[in-house]
């Protein structure tokens, strides 16, 4: 743990390139034995800066680890009806084994409504109701789990940190986020809290936690004193902030203040190379296991 004030930088880059690197050999296997690779389609609509960023790295990523892309950029003006005709043939589509629609949506269209017409195959995201619901049930398991909850457990895991009966507090309520984080936890045994924007003194219950998750999207929320010591924390957040001596204008900074809290914890996760870098390492896991369920149902 933290005997001497430091803890222990937890490399989310070098473990999303270890899985990244045993999912480009799973797809070689695959290859061999069915003569098909694993394909992704990566839909946007509209030209927001960091949406385009996000989605020109997924589209990077699968082309080094031999996942077929099949890009859809659609223009901001792009109706529902016209998105939900893409996913339809996407659904129908046998070299597509998932189907990523970048989020936010341009106000026109109704987010639900495209989620819940994704395939449950090939929602590789894991965002579909189904999968969420079956998140949520002992015994029954989602075809996918949302790439950056588990990409959070995976950063746990592969740091030898014990989940089961540890206590664990999620930072955020998020669909894509929080709550899948919590749910994935409980299913590992950790006694979860959820703390968010409404709870009352969320700091004390954040002291309480073996491993904190922070997925609040407020840039430096979590100071070094709402952290019990030794605790093992995961960084989700993504808040750019100006930083006139970059070329970008910005910075990235996570919800935790990393300068504090890096002297209490016993594990932090870096913003950036944390858990970015495990989000699309999931993404092209999980579409590899959509294709090998594919293989196997045709097999
Ligand atoms: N349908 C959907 N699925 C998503 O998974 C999804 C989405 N929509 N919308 C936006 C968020 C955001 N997201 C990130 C992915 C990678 C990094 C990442 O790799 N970040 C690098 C830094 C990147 C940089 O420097 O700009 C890092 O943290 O080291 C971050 C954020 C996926 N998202």
């Amino acid at each position: 743990m933290a005997e001497n004030g430091q803890a222990k930088i937890i490399d989310g880059k070098k473990i999303a390139e270890s899985i990244r690197a045993e999912v480009a050999e799973g797809v070689t296997a695959l290859k061999a034995q069915t003569g098909k690779v694993p394909g992704l389609a990566v839909v946007i609509v509209g030209e927001r800066k960091d949406s385009q960023t996000y989605v020109r790295m997924k589209r990077k990523a699968c082309a080094e680890v031999g996942i077929a892309s099949f890009d859809h950029d659609l223009p901001a003006d792009t109706s529902e009806a016209e998105v939900l005709q893409v996913i339809q043939q996407l659904n129908d589509n046998p070299d597509v084994h998932g189907i990523l629609v970048q989020l936010p949506l341009p106000a026109q269209i109704n987010e639900q409504n495209i989620l819940d017409a994704i395939s449950i195959e090939k929602d590789v995201d894991g965002f579909h109701p189904m999968n969420i619901g079956r998140l949520c049930m002992k015994g029954r398991d989602p075809l996918s789990v949302p790439c950056t909850p588990k990409g959070c457990v995976e950063l746990l895991v592969r740091s030898g940190i014990t989940i089961a009966g540890k206590r664990a507090v999620v930072v955020g309520r998020s669909n894509i986020v929080g709550m899948p984080a919590a749910l994935l936890l409980i299913g590992m045994n950790a006694t979860v809290s959820i703390v968010h924007s409404r709870t009352d003194d969320p700091k004390s219950i954040v002291q309480q936690a073996d491993i904190v998750i922070a997925a609040a999207g407020r840039a430096h929320l979590v100071k070094g004193d709402w952290l019990k010591p030794g605790a093992a924390v995961i960084d989700v957040g993504t808040n750019a902030v100006d930083d006139p001596t970059k070329k970008s204008g910005y910075r990235l900074v996570g919800d935790v203040d990393f300068e504090e809290a890096k002297k209490v914890a016993g594990h932090i996760t870096p913003v950036p190379g944390g858990v970015g870098p495990m989000t699309i390492a999931m993404l092209l896991q999980n579409t590899l296991d959509s294709a090998r369920r594919s293989a196997e149902a045709q097999a």
